[in-house]
């Protein structure tokens, strides 16, 4: 006899069984610690494979991960695309592949845009938890696509803000917003206009050139530094990069990876992992960076809580 065929786990149904970001706190927090332990975490995951698509402006990651402390075998594909702007399709778009780690079968084929949306925010999250300063009060959020809603909506359900900000490159997409969420929201004109006096700072943009200045930035002040995931592609300016504690989610796709970090020349003060192992200080009361690439090691995560809750409905 075969094994059972794969299900298919889309979007709607990722969504029903992962309601809430939040919901992944937990199991995300050991990973990171695991990822951060080497070998002895159980994790493993190489530095994932990103290929250019030439003439298209277009990226396809490859992402497989195992870990042994979640029973989970995973690839995720993933696509991201510069400038799709006429364009009905989102600029990130994936799929996660989960395996059973005892004989290699394929157990399910999941949607993984979800996936990345709320595993994301729910990393940015646990950085945030860490590393803003006591009594923050202002959030700011630079970018308006699907990332800025999954970061508004674990961010404003873990902390309590006295005001939120938003602010895009078109006016438009970052009023929309504020019209979507369900708390008030300061709509700016301006990065520096959002930024000024912020205790804790998202971005989420398809920038490759800085959108974020150190100068503008409260000291003391968190940043969840999310986008620009290429090595020549930058959200913040050298000024804030080289003025902050910085930890990153990878230090070798750090090094790889992120612009920000490589262009910089900024010193890594720590992954978060570490500080979840309690073998690196968290210094709430720094200017602090998380520079987020997205590990392979989350999407693992992310789909077996899935495809578990899926498993018992189904
Ligand atoms: N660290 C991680 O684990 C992950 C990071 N990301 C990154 O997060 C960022 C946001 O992703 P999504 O929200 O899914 O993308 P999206 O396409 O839904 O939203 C991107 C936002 O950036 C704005 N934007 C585009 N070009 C810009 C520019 N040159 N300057 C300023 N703003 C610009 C757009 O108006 C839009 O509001 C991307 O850089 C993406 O690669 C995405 C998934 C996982
Ligand atoms: O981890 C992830 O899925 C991604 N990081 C940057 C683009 C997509």
């Amino acid at each position: 006899m075969g094994s059972a065929p794969p299900a298919f786990i889309g979007a709607e149904e990722v969504e029903k069984h992962l309601p809430r970001a939040s919901l992944l706190l937990p199991a995300l927090e050991a990973a990171l610690g695991n990822f951060s332990s080497g070998p002895a975490g159980g994790v493993v995951q190489p530095l994932r494979t990103v290929l250019a698509v030439p003439g298209h402006g277009g990226y396809l990651g490859v992402m497989p991960a195992y870990s042994a402390a979640d029973d989970a075998l995973t690839t995720k594909l993933v696509t991201f695309y510069e400038h799709l702007k006429d364009s009905p399709a989102p600029s990130h778009q994936a799929t996660v592949l989960l395996f059973d780690p005892r004989n290699g079968s394929l157990k399910a084929v999941l949607d993984g845009s979800v996936i990345t949306a709320k595993r994301t925010a729910a990393v940015s999250a646990i950085a945030t938890k860490l590393l803003m300063p006591a009594f923050a009060e202002v959030l700011c959020i630079l970018g308006a696509g699907v990332q800025a809603y999954s970061h508004y909506e674990i961010l404003t359900e873990l902390f309590t803000f006295k005001e939120v900000r938003i602010w895009n490159r078109s006016k438009e997409k970052a009023e929309k917003f504020a019209s979507s969420v369900h708390g008030p929201v300061r709509v700016c004109s301006s990065a520096q206009e959002a930024v000024v006096g912020a205790d804790v700072i998202v971005t989420v943009t398809m920038a490759a050139e800085p959108i974020l200045s150190g100068a503008w930035v409260k000291p003391g002040a968190h940043i969840n530094a999310v986008g620009a995931c290429r090595p020549n592609w930058r959200e913040l300016d050298d000024e804030l990069m080289k003025n902050c504690f910085l930890f990153v989610d990878s230090k070798e796709a750090a090094l790889t990876e992120s612009g920000d970090v490589i262009l910089s020349g900024a010193e890594i003060f720590a992954e978060l992992g570490e500080v979840l192992k309690g073998t690196k200080p968290a210094l709430p009361e720094k200017t602090t960076v998380f520079k987020s690439l997205g590990l392979a090691v989350e999407d693992a995560v992310a789909a077996k809580f899935v495809y578990d809750a899926w498993s018992a409905a189904n």
